[in-house]
């Protein structure tokens, strides 16, 4: 049996400037590194098969003994771009909003906006894995994250970005997800994975590079959307949305 300590990231663009510097550090001789989409992050922290995962926050609750572990994760202090309600019509008229499976914090969201700052009483309807091309249409709007999310820009009429909208309700910046383990871990292995997260930030032309994405400009979305510190301002931000969900 390994003893490395099992680790778990989100599988989109988001989260490449975090792993470069982890993947080519030494922290990599004391963890199994996998990647997966954030819904299945937090079933496998809770089930006992990782020790450690970019965790999608509104999931916390959920796990008994979860802690912060890290300074670095996936924020935003306005525009995200990747998460959004998509639709063919205007909010006002939604009436049905599929909630994307691969996400847990985004949903939540959704909920808690379309609830307090666009007052809107919705049917909410669990995504199925085809949804993006076949369940939203007519007065049926759909939540969608990450990389898909950049990829529809151009399909949709009106694209709320959630992110945006939470900051025009709260005047806060919102943590998406952080690295979050629901035990103790070796300080000195805190400290070294802590560091791996920044590795990154230095090399963003070639991770860029190395991910051809013609949708959106990376650039722009690991320098503006994507803010990585997890400052108080962001920490304000997760308090007020643990609150309210
Ligand atoms: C900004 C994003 O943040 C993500 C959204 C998550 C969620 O909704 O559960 C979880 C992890 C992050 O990858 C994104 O994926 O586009």
């Amino acid at each position: 049996m390994s003893n490395k300590i099992k680790v778990a990231a989100v599988s989109y663009l988001n989260t490449k400037p975090l792993l470069y510097g982890i993947e080519r550090s030494d922290v990599m001789n004391d963890i199994e590194l996998v990647v997966d989409y954030p819904a299945n992050l937090a079933r496998r922290l809770q089930e006992g098969s990782i020790d450690l995962a970019l965790l999608p926050v509104a999931a916390m609750p959920q796990i008994e003994g979860a802690r912060i572990i890290s300074d670095y994760g996936i924020a935003t202090d306005g525009n995200v771009v990747s998460v959004a309600l998509f639709s063919h019509v205007p909010i006002e008229e939604v009436e049905v909003v599929y909630l994307d499976y691969q996400s847990r914090t985004s949903v939540r969201l959704a909920q808690v906006l379309l609830e307090h700052h666009w007052k809107k009483d919705v049917v909410y309807k669990q995504a199925a894995v085809d949804y993006i091309d076949n369940d939203i249409k007519g007065d049926n709007a759909g939540v969608i994250i990450g990389d898909r999310a950049l990829q529809q820009l151009g399909n949709f009429k009106y694209v709320y970005d959630l992110s945006a909208a939470w900051k025009d309700y709260t005047g806060l910046d919102f943590i998406f997800a952080a690295w979050i383990a629901n035990k103790d871990l070796p300080v000195d292995f805190i400290e070294k994975f802590n560091k791996a997260n920044a590795i990154g930030f230095d090399h963003l032309d070639e991770i860029i590079a190395a991910n051809p994405f013609p949708e959106y400009s990376l650039y722009t979305y690991y320098t503006d959307n994507i803010k990585y510190v997890l400052d108080e301002r962001k920490r304000a931000g997760l308090k007020r949305f643990l609150e309210l969900i």
